[in-house]
């Protein structure tokens, strides 16, 4: 990828973003990679640090910078340059307004691969941007399970290496590239393309799935962030002192048991034989939970982070999401409920305070 049309374009310089931006960079011929800002205050600091980006592996790991990034302040650029590869790290709540402005460099050749957490941002995109089947991208999903954090705007600290990724790309069907389409998935400027460049990254660890397996893996994560943000966020713990805490377990094996009630009624999970389906049962949940909680034990969770910064959480994405979903299949979750109007309040006292 040496072609600067093949350049990857970063909206969202949170942890997930500056983590993606310096993998990138950090490889071997490494793409070009432009950084998409919507903050002028953030545009200022990483001019004043040189357009250099800061990575820690480990609290006291040394800090690795890495620079030769591209960078636009997107409500002020007059760029019309098409935008092939896009990777969305911003918060689920913000994809539609951050997209917005940048709206005239998408179309059907973009591949858009969505980095975030919670669920239901396609649906957003496509009701609000690209009602037009035929202008839509292609779609493609992240899922990051590494722990991550930003000490400051320039500086990411990953808690370990333990941790992981998944990428899946979607055809305009909600399907994977189907065998018959794979050259076209393939070609210079191809989804396959912009996928390969991920997968080269040793600290990411991304693995590739087909959609039907990514889709289970997104619902998977989906139930961990269920319970280990709002937890960590209400209680202001970092995530391994959930397990610890003997106080948090019933709470967390409520929500649970309501998320896989919600998950077995999915289509696409509900047709599934009982010996599969039984991987989506409370207590395969929890074991899963268990473990993402022992994989990113040292992190602060995205939640507690946007709390403590006064900024907006991604709840509504995250049991708001299952409670969309719940209301629609009549199944009653008290527990998620509960959780998701105790982030709601905090988040309106720290935003206000
Ligand atoms: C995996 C986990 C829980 C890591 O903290 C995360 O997704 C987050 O913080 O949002």
């Amino acid at each position: 990828m040496s072609n600067p049309a093949q350049t990857v374009h970063i909206l969202g310089l949170g942890s997930i973003g500056s983590l993606i931006a310096h993998c990138l960079r950090s490889l071997p011929s490494p793409p070009p990679v432009n950084l998409l800002i919507h903050r002028k205050t953030l545009y200022d600091e990483l001019a004043q640090a040189h357009w250099t980006l800061g990575l820690r592996v480990g609290e006291d790991g040394p800090l690795q910078k890495r620079g030769g990034f591209g960078a636009e302040l997107v409500p002020a650029t007059t760029s019309r340059e098409p935008i092939q590869n896009l990777i969305v790290a911003v918060k689920a709540s913000a994809t539609v307004a951050a997209l917005k402005p940048i709206q005239h460099r998408l179309g059907p050749t973009t591949n858009i691969c969505l980095f975030q957490n919670g669920m239901g941002q396609v649906e957003d995109l496509n009701s609000c941007m690209f009602p037009d089947r035929k202008s839509r991208p292609t779609y493609m999903f992240g899922i990051m399970r590494h722990g991550v954090y930003l000490r400051s705007s320039t500086e990411a600290v990953l808690s370990g290496l333990s941790g992981s990724a998944s990428i899946g790309i979607m055809d305009e069907d909600g399907e994977a590239c189907r065998s018959s389409r794979q050259d076209e998935c393939r070609g210079p400027g191809s989804p396959r393309e912009l996928l390969d460049v991920l997968l080269r990254s040793p600290i990411l660890r991304c693995e590739h799935l087909e959609w039907k397996e990514l889709y289970e893996n997104q619902l998977f994560k989906l139930a961990a962030n269920c319970v280990l943000n709002p937890l960590t966020a209400i209680y202001d713990v970092r995530n391994g002192e959930i397990k610890s805490n003997l106080d948090m377990r019933p709470l967390l094996q409520n929500v649970l048991e309501e998320v896989s009630l919600v998950l077995q009624r999915l289509p696409g999970i509900r047709e599934l034989p009982d010996d599969q389906k039984s991987r989506f049962s409370a207590s395969a949940l929890e074991r899963l939970t268990m473990d993402t909680i022992e994989q990113t034990a040292r992190n602060s969770s995205s939640m507690r982070e946007d709390i403590r910064k006064g900024r907006m959480t991604e709840i509504e994405y995250i049991n708001g999401w299952i409670l969309r979903r719940a209301r629609e299949l009549q199944i009653d979750c008290p527990a998620n409920r509960d959780l998701m109007e105790r982030v709601l309040d905090i988040s309106r006292s720290t935003r206000r305070g």
